[in-house]
């Protein structure tokens, strides 16, 4: 059988409220994400060995714990029979724990890959649940729709958020989502608020709680927010490092990004309601 090459895209939150903490320590969420068109290539390739080899390592990750390999080997475990294995190579364009979902995002094309090239039939929720496991936000990059998310983000309803550009930038530094969650000072205590299955842009009643905490602490994404606010709203995705400025227009976010001043590093994307693994895998039929 031959390989099977799949786009594992980024994700933005585009807006993040902490409503409180569970007793286990685990953060209280309302969140509203949505997928960019842009992202990392993961091609999966069947072996006849039984074996999941990872073609190539990410610098600082170990193999054992790279979330490709975990997703590969938690299917292999939950699949009631042997399994061929398969070669994974991930051509990684995502920054690291950039609040842009990497990792989650190549743990759930792993798990949709192989699903179809181990022929195992498993369901998108069957899918979910095995990816909650490996992290929050491996759900929703499951299901491949824009969502509204909710608990830890794995109460998910699906959302139309209109599909704009982004300019993207990825400040300097690498931040924790442990960290952040362990601050002090951090708002956890916004009301809930009711879905609505329309949602406004813009509107200033949405907002990313640990925005504060991360400005504090990291002077570079407090720098890259006021630059980028100079063009309209700019917001933290999930707990950063990375930002987003919205567009009507790719052209308008791209004169942006070309005024950008020097060492700025980042792209432009459109933000997209169907992930596009999905409809790769839909062409793919
Ligand atoms: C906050 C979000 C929003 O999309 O974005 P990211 O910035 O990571 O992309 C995610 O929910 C992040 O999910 P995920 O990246 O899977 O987090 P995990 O690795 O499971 O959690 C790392 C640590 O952060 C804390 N944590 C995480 C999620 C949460 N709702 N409450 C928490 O308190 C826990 O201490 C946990 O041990
Ligand atoms: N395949 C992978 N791609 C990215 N990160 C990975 C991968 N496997 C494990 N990780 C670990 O997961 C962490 C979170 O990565 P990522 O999901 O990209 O960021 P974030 O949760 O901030 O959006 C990384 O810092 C890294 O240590």
């Amino acid at each position: 059988m031959t390989s099977l090459k799949l786009p594992s895209p980024a994700k933005l939150n585009l807006f993040l409220h902490i409503l409180g903490r569970r007793p286990d320590g685990y953060h209280e969420l309302q969140t509203l994400f949505q997928f960019l068109d842009y992202g990392d290539t993961i091609t999966l390739t069947p072996r006849t060995d039984g074996q999941i080899v990872l073609e190539q390592s990410i610098p600082g990750v170990p193999d054992d714990e790279n979330l490709v390999v975990r997703a590969a080997r938690q299917l292999a475990a939950a699949a009631n029979r042997e399994v061929p294995g398969a070669s994974i190579a991930v051509d990684k364009r995502l920054p690291m724990g950039g609040g842009l979902g990497g990792g989650s995002s190549n743990a759930a094309t792993t798990l949709l890959g192989l699903n179809q090239l181990w022929g195992l039939n498993y369901s998108l929720d069957e899918l979910a649940e095995l990816g909650l496991a490996l992290g929050a936000d491996v759900p929703v990059f499951v299901r491949g729709h824009s969502a509204w998310g909710e608990g830890v983000g794995e109460r998910l309803t699906d959302a139309h958020p209109p599909e704009d550009w982004f300019l993207v930038i990825k400040p300097p530094c690498d931040i924790s989502t442990r960290e952040i969650f362990s601050e002090q000072g951090l708002t956890r205590d916004t009301p809930g608020i009711k879905i609505a299955p329309a949602f406004e842009g813009d509107a200033s009643r949405y907002r990313n709680d640990c925005e504060d905490v991360v400005r504090r602490l990291y002077p570079e994404v407090h720098q890259s927010l006021e630059w980028l606010a100079q063009f309209g709203p700019a917001r933290l995705t999930g707990t950063g490092a990375c930002i987003f400025g919205r567009f009507p227009t790719e052209s308008a976010a791209r004169i942006i990004w070309e005024s950008k001043p020097s060492g700025i590093t980042g792209f432009v994307a459109q933000g997209v309601n169907i992930s596009p693994l999905h409809k790769k895998l839909t062409e793919l039929k």
